[in-house]
């Protein structure tokens, strides 16, 4: 049998790739934000890369083209906050004249969505993801430490008027905090083609996350079905990091992201690069390659590849367990980007 050329494409190499093929690149545009969600980062802030060293926008792109030439297919734009980019509409357009590109996403917390969007989508954008953990403004700014609650569900109307659908609003369920709004988020998908997600919380450095403030998947179902009995599981996709399901009748459909308590690793198709040039090849492990160094040392495009190759073939079969990942060194997920 001869060797793949892909070197993403792990299925020849069962021991080491665990069946795996990564065609989804997740990359960071910024460190920066204009909230400061709790759950994401610390208060206080986390410090911030000096300018020199994150990515340009044009090793952005030399790192996009490699990557879908060994055959990645998905990029989804994340940070911080993607939108504060200058020349993310920019990036967008040269991403969309890649060959092999099927899909460019964006995860954004939607504070400058509605005002972009129609840039956004002539650059070439087919799917938007936007976060939003309370339907109650004052505990929306509570939680993400400032205003803009209107900005956000300005941002989400404005994205299914210009047609994106589904559009997903990602909704990280804390106890204490807004797991109360459960239903109420259910509800907003009666008559909205809206993919709620809700999110187990997840542990990263600086976020206080503690075992208790997590609220299972099992717990939302039970609190949803207690309300609507006819909830329905639909299929989802072999590699979706969501479980999918819908209330009968309703026009949108409910996601939740089980991370947690019932992680989904054995189908990752995910890596991910931060916005100071890193390769991360999960979002629970803490080694990382810097590519960006590579890059700049002037290594050809062939080292580069053995390279991220070699990082791919590390990659675990599954993260170490929600106790583990508490507990062990990694970055505050606003420098990750999810
Ligand atoms: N454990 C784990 N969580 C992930 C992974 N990818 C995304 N997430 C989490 O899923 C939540 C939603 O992330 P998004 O940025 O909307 O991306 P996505 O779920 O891959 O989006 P789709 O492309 O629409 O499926 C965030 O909390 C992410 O941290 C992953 O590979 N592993
Ligand atoms: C890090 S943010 C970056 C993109 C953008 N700023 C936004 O908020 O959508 C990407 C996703 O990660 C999610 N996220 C951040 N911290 C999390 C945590 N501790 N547990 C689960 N999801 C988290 C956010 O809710 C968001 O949907
Ligand atoms: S979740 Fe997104 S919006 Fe909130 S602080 Fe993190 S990067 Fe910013
Ligand atoms: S925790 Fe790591 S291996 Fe598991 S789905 Fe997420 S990125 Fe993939």
């Amino acid at each position: 049998m001869s060797v793949p050329k892909c070197i993403f494409c792990v299925v020849l190499i069962p021991r080491r790739g665990f069946g795996r093929r990564h065609n989804y690149l997740r990359m960071s545009l910024t460190e920066k934000c204009n909230l400061r969600c709790q759950y994401c980062m610390p208060e206080e802030g986390v410090k911030l890369t000096p300018r020199a060293q994150l990515l340009t926008t044009s090793e952005i792109l030399t790192l996009a083209r490699l990557f879908i030439q060994e055959g990645v297919d998905k990029i989804r734009l994340t940070g911080g906050e993607p939108l504060i980019r200058p020349d993310v509409v920019d990036i967008i357009a040269e991403l969309r004249k890649l060959e092999g590109l099927k899909t460019i996403a964006i995860t954004t917390n939607g504070m400058s969505l509605a005002k972009l969007l129609p840039k956004l989508k002539d650059a070439g954008l087919d799917l938007i993801n936007i976060s939003l953990d309370s339907l109650v403004p004052a505990k929306f700014e509570f939680i993400v430490r400032r205003k803009g609650f209107h900005k956000v569900m300005e941002g989400i109307d404005k994205a299914i008027e210009m047609g994106y659908n589904p559009v997903k609003v990602n909704c990280v369920v804390m106890r204490g905090l807004n797991e109360d709004e459960l239903l109420d988020f259910v509800a907003l998908t009666e008559k909205k083609p809206l993919e709620v997600r809700f999110i187990e919380y997840m542990p990263f450095d600086g976020n206080k996350w503690n075992f208790k403030k997590m609220v299972s998947y099992q717990e939302m179902l039970d609190c949803i079905r207690q309300q609507w009995p006819n909830l329905e599981l639909l299929q989802s996709g072999h590699t979706d990091t969501a479980k999918i399901y819908k209330v009968q009748g309703f026009k949108g459909q409910l996601g939740f992201i089980t991370s947690m308590s019932d992680h989904f690793c054995g189908s990752c198709n995910r890596l991910r690069i931060t916005a100071d040039g890193n390769l991360k090849v999960c979002l629970f492990g803490n080694s990382e390659v810097s590519l960006r160094d590579v890059l700049r040392s002037g290594a050809s495009e062939e080292e580069l590849l053995q390279i991220i190759g070699a990082a791919v073939r590390r990659k675990k079969k599954q993260h170490a367990g929600m106790f583990s990942i508490s507990q062990m060194k990694n970055r505050p997920m606003i420098l990750i980007g999810g």
